[in-house]
């Protein structure tokens, strides 16, 4: 009801120890803060809040244009709604190192549970996409250095993403995450891999727990958790899952009812009202006013 009953360092301190058992974490990416509750109601560990989402909500391209203020008001709402983990995607920190302090301490306030910082340059690119840049190794690691001195709750999860692979090949990108642990990060994102053979070989490198990033059309192969919890991954993203099926769903809804002139033959394909008020918990609102939820559906 409202909110999140869970406190954001309650979350914190449950993200740290699920980590630390070693089982593999699946965080769908939340399109908005109801999506956020359907993914706790099915069972899901965690939350992801995606930038491609985030933009593309905005109706716009996943280049960084988005700022601080707007993912951790975003980010917010997301986590607020929650009792589950939400793990942010804070691109370049927004800035120079110390603009990715004051983003870290923005998120803290925020109430999410941790984010990641990423290599590349300003303008970013999705990590699927040809033509990426990333900065030199020193500027990365102060970037990962500023996020980790820059929060206040320790528990607040700093996860160093590499765009580097794509770059200058595996062996630099994990000479790259291994510089990026000795600065602090608490977990790696290691961002398009090939497949399982360098999903593998990056486990085997990298100590702290690592992320799995399944996103549809892009380079890499679409493993099963099962087989990402036996190549010893921690997390797995589904950044933009929800919202590529929700738009699949809106675009041929929109079709069908400009060309048949009714919805009518999609009630079976939509979630039902019943199903969302249970969602939004209509009833846990009887505790303020006995008649909010005096309504047969
Ligand atoms: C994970 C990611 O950073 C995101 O913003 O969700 C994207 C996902 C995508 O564009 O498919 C990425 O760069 O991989
Ligand atoms: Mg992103």
């Amino acid at each position: 009801m409202l909110y999140s009953d869970v406190t954001p360092a309650a979350k914190r301190r449950a993200l740290r120890e699920r980590l630390a058992s070693g089982d593999l974490l699946q965080m769908p990416g939340a399109f908005n803060p109801l999506a956020a509750r359907l993914i706790e109601a099915k069972g899901f560990d965690g939350v992801y809040v995606s930038g491609a989402v985030l933009s593309a909500d905005l109706g716009l391209p996943d280049i960084g244009l988005t700022t601080a203020t707007e993912v951790a008001a975003r980010a917010g709402q997301i986590a607020r709604m929650t009792t589950l983990p939400t793990l942010v995607d804070a691109d370049t920190g927004f800035g120079e190192p110390m603009n990715v302090a004051r983003t870290v301490q923005a998120l803290e306030d925020a109430g999410v549970t941790g984010c990641h910082i990423e290599d590349q340059v300003n303008p970013k690119r999705c990590g699927h996409l040809d033509g990426k840049q990333v900065v030199g190794e020193a500027t990365a690691v102060q970037r990962i250095r500023a996020a980790v001195t820059g929060r206040r709750d320790p528990d607040f999860l700093v996860m160093a993403r590499t765009d580097v692979r794509a770059v200058e090949g595996l062996p630099a990108a994990i000479d790259r995450a291994k510089a990026y642990v000795d600065a602090g990060a608490d977990a790696v994102f290691p961002e398009a891999l090939l497949g399982p053979h360098e999903l593998e070989a990056f486990r085997a490198a990298i100590d702290v727990p690592l992320l799995a990033n399944m996103t549809e059309f892009g380079k890499g192969e679409l493993l099963t958790a099962k087989r990402l919890a036996s190549l010893g991954y921690n997390i797995v993203i589904y950044p933009v899952t929800l919202l590529r099926l929700a738009m699949g769903a809106a675009e041929a809804g929109l079709d069908e009812i400009r060309d048949t002139g009714t919805q009518a033959g999609l009630l079976d394909r939509m979630q039902h009202r019943s199903d969302l008020y249970t969602l939004v918990d209509y009833s846990g609102y009887r505790a303020f006013d006995a008649g909010i939820d005096d309504f047969q559906l």
